[in-house]
């Protein structure tokens, strides 16, 4: 097949996040989680990623989320601002230090009442969720070994039109170098086909920040 995607070098991605209404905040929370995190920054999403989880949530009329992987609170943020006043999201993390950071950014952005954050291994909580199917939007963004874990907990709980969001499936294109076979890689190579393969969902890759599908439960 033809590719009719653009290769996206700096000056065009720093164009895109330009014409993306990033806003202030979300800079400021880009620059501290650098001086605070160091390399770990890298896991961040992108800014255009986070414009585009608002925009998603508002167009699905999400009232109930769920995060696996909330670093310092990027992405959370991003969601909680497309939820109503009454909305809920569920953040699952393993680290209190770096969610910390991101508690600071969702009181300034009015989204902290939205937002429960749970310490504790995804999986556990995710397996303790209720049964029923209500889920409005989710977004994976964890270690991602566990992402079959987190998908196999996860789409059952979608509500019929939910959303799955689930990043790093282009893993800086590493999904397509053979010579490649890291844990992490070989993971979410295998992720891949299993999300192509399930017929509960419908789903496409997005060429947008490391690769974000977008799986819509049937
Ligand atoms: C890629 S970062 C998430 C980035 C975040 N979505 C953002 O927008 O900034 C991955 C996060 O997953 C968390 N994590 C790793 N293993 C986990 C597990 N087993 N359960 C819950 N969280 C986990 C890490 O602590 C880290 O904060």
């Amino acid at each position: 097949m033809t590719s009719r995607n653009l290769t996206i070098d700096q000056t065009l991605q720093d164009y895109i996040t330009a014409h993306s209404g990033v806003d202030p905040l979300v800079a400021e929370l880009i620059a501290e989680t650098r001086a605070a995190t160091g390399g770990a920054a890298g896991m961040q999403i992108s800014p255009e990623q986070a414009v585009f989880t608002t925009t998603l949530a508002r167009l699905l009329g999400a009232r109930s989320a769920v995060e696996v992987g909330t670093f310092t609170g990027m992405s959370a943020l991003a969601i909680a601002r497309g939820l109503p006043e009454d909305g809920h999201l569920l953040c699952c993390d393993v680290s209190e230090e770096w969610t910390n950071i991101g508690r600071k950014y969702w009181e300034r952005a009015g989204v902290a009442d939205r937002i429960e954050l749970r310490i504790a291994p995804a999986a556990e909580t995710l397996a303790a969720l209720p049964a029923d199917a209500t889920v409005d939007l989710a977004f994976i963004d964890a270690d991602k070994t566990g992402y079959p874990t987190y998908w196999a907990e996860l789409v059952p709980r979608m509500r019929p039109g939910g959303v799955i969001l689930v990043d790093n499936t282009l893993w800086s294109g590493r999904v397509v170098d053979p010579a490649d076979t890291s844990a992490d890689t070989v993971a979410i190579r295998a992720f891949n086909e299993l999300v192509t393969g399930d017929d509960r969902v419908e789903s496409v890759i997005l060429p947008i920040g490391d690769g974000l599908t977008l799986a819509r439960k049937k």
